[in-house]
């Protein structure tokens, strides 16, 4: 689905992605995982097109995307969904509008300054809230909901994009234990649900583990291990992660829970 061919940012002197190249299967739930610095937000971000890169392309299904200029490249942008560390919600903004922001390429500016949203948009903006369990919350402003609310609101506006491709760069970073489970649960429903591909940068291993099914590790922009979260042996987690090692292979990460059944499909 996704080629990734040579791919390198420098910034100045210094190389932040050196010479990637990967290939990313449809519906695949893949973490990128490596120490701070690795290079794992500058490789999400230059295949979401908001840093350019030095060299390389990326191509998905063919299109070559690296070059994307206006209306192409913001059909791009929606086709793959970024999540954030911080969220990126408007927070004096009620809830609905910030999922509904996730709608602006398919209603079109003009109508969503007006706030014109269909009836056929908020209804699915609605459902994308339920799936996450804070429909509840739809009027709230954004600012006013806990980290772990936040970043769920974050997800359903991605999912109504309705992108083929969800990037989500650190998602859990500043969240606690069990809202850590709650996003990663949420991400795994919509890889499952949906067969959205999802590239995750996740800096515990055993989250990684848990989730993906499988890991590319970078070190210092390069890919140094990717495959199948089993073959990640203890001896290689320290190769990549270095002084960090301790704190990555003995720190506590819930398990996840099994993903409950879901209702039927947001409609495209
Ligand atoms: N806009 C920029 N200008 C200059 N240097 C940058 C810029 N963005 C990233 N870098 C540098 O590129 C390298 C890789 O950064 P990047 O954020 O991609 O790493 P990371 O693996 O995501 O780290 P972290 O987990 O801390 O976010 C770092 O040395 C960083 O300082």
């Amino acid at each position: 689905m996704l080629r990734i061919e040579g791919l390198t940012r420098r910034f100045g002197t210094m190389t932040a992605v050196d010479n990637v190249s990967l290939e990313i299967d449809r519906g695949a739930f893949i973490g990128v995982i490596g120490r701070s610095g690795a290079g794992k937000s500058t490789l999400l971000r230059m295949i979401n097109r908001l840093q350019d890169a030095s060299s390389g392309r990326i191509l998905c299904e063919g299109q070559d995307v690296t070059g994307l200029k206006g209306a192409a490249l913001r059909d791009w942008r929606q086709s793959c969904a970024m999540i954030f560390q911080q969220f990126n919600l408007v927070g004096r903004l009620d809830v609905l509008t910030n999922v509904l922001m996730g709608r602006l390429n398919h209603v079109g500016q003009a109508r969503s300054l007006l706030k014109l949203w269909s009836a056929e948009d908020k209804a699915i903006a609605l459902s994308a809230l339920e799936q996450f369990d804070i429909a509840g919350l739809a009027a709230q402003r954004a600012e006013s909901l806990s980290g772990g609310q936040q970043q769920r609101v974050a997800i359903a506006r991605a999912l109504v994009q309705e992108p083929r491709i969800i990037l989500a760069d650190e998602p859990i970073a500043s969240l606690d234990p069990r809202n850590t489970r709650i996003v990663m649960d949420a991400l795994q429903r919509i890889n499952r649900h949906y067969g959205i591909t999802v590239v995750c940068n996740l800096h515990s291993l055993d989250l990684a583990r848990s989730y993906c099914d499988r890991l590319v590790g970078m070190a210092q922009g390069r890919v140094v291990f990717d495959g199948a979260p089993d073959a990640l042996t203890d001896d290689v987690a320290r190769q990549l992660y270095g002084i960090e090692s301790g704190e990555v292979l003995d720190g506590h990460t819930p398990v996840p829970m099994p993903a409950p059944a879901l209702p039927a499909a947001v409609p495209a």
